[in-house]
């Protein structure tokens, strides 16, 4: 299984611990957006996939099929529904004008060529504006989890984080790394398991060459 989201920060006097865990994290936010996938509608098209494929959905094993994937699809699926501003709202004026880089994020979301996962880890890092002004740890995982909970491919999953950072906190530069295993690479078609994608965004200041080679040092100190 994956290991826990590590944080690192220039210096020791960040309160960390003042914020909330960076993960894992309970996500009252995936529950607000849970309604908005239309569950019975899911579980009809379920149930004619499953006759599709030439099973019996009336059999006893899988009565409760669609009904349990309409759930899990409402809860794979509800960054949809989910508005990053949300997520990022809640900023504070600590004067940190420092990098603050949360990796090993763990995630799972959907490949939308062949609606299989693909899972791995985000790794993200930002040096906050002038303002100096951060956001919760926790948040970049949420962020993370927000985009990854819809279908994807990887290449947009990391923009789209790398964008809500610039957009929301207006920060002085944003590092996203993106590690991942695609089920539709190891479990079908070219069927290669272990092969990783690596996908990164860089934005502003993390573009320079010091600051960047820095970062990656630390994503990939492990
Ligand atoms: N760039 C990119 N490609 C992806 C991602 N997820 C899946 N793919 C690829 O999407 C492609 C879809 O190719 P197609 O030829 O349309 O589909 P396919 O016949 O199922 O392809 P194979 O997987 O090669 O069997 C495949 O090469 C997948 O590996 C992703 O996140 N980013
Ligand atoms: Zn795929």
């Amino acid at each position: 299984m994956p290991h826990e989201a590590r944080t690192h920060t220039h210096t020791h006097d960040l309160a960390a611990e003042a914020f909330e865990p960076p993960y894992p994290d309970p996500a009252p936010a995936l529950e607000a957006g849970a309604g908005a996938v239309d569950q019975p509608r899911v579980a009809a098209a379920v149930r004619e996939l499953l006759l599709a494929i030439g099973e019996d959905p009336d059999r006893d094993g899988l009565q409760g099929t669609p009904g349990r994937v309409a759930r899990a699809y409402a809860e794979m699926f509800a960054g949809l529904h989910q508005d990053p501003a949300e997520i990022l709202g809640t900023t504070f004026d600590i004067g940190h004008s420092e990098m603050v880089l949360v990796k090993d994020i763990p995630f799972y979301s959907t490949c939308e060529h062949h609606l299989v996962p693909f899972h791995g880890h985000a790794h993200v890092g930002y040096i906050p504006g002038h303002d100096g002004m951060v956001t919760g740890l926790s948040k970049l995982a949420r962020l993370v989890d927000l985009f990854a909970r819809r279908p994807q491919v990887q290449e947009r999953l990391t923009t789209q984080i790398v964008e809500a950072i610039v957009e929301h906190l207006k920060p002085a530069g944003v590092i996203v790394v993106v590690e991942c295993e695609h089920l539709c690479m190891s479990m079908r078609g070219v069927r290669k398991p272990g092969a990783k994608t690596v996908t990164s965004a860089v934005r502003g200041q993390l573009r320079e060459t010091a600051t960047r080679a820095e970062a990656m040092s630390l994503i990939l100190g492990r």
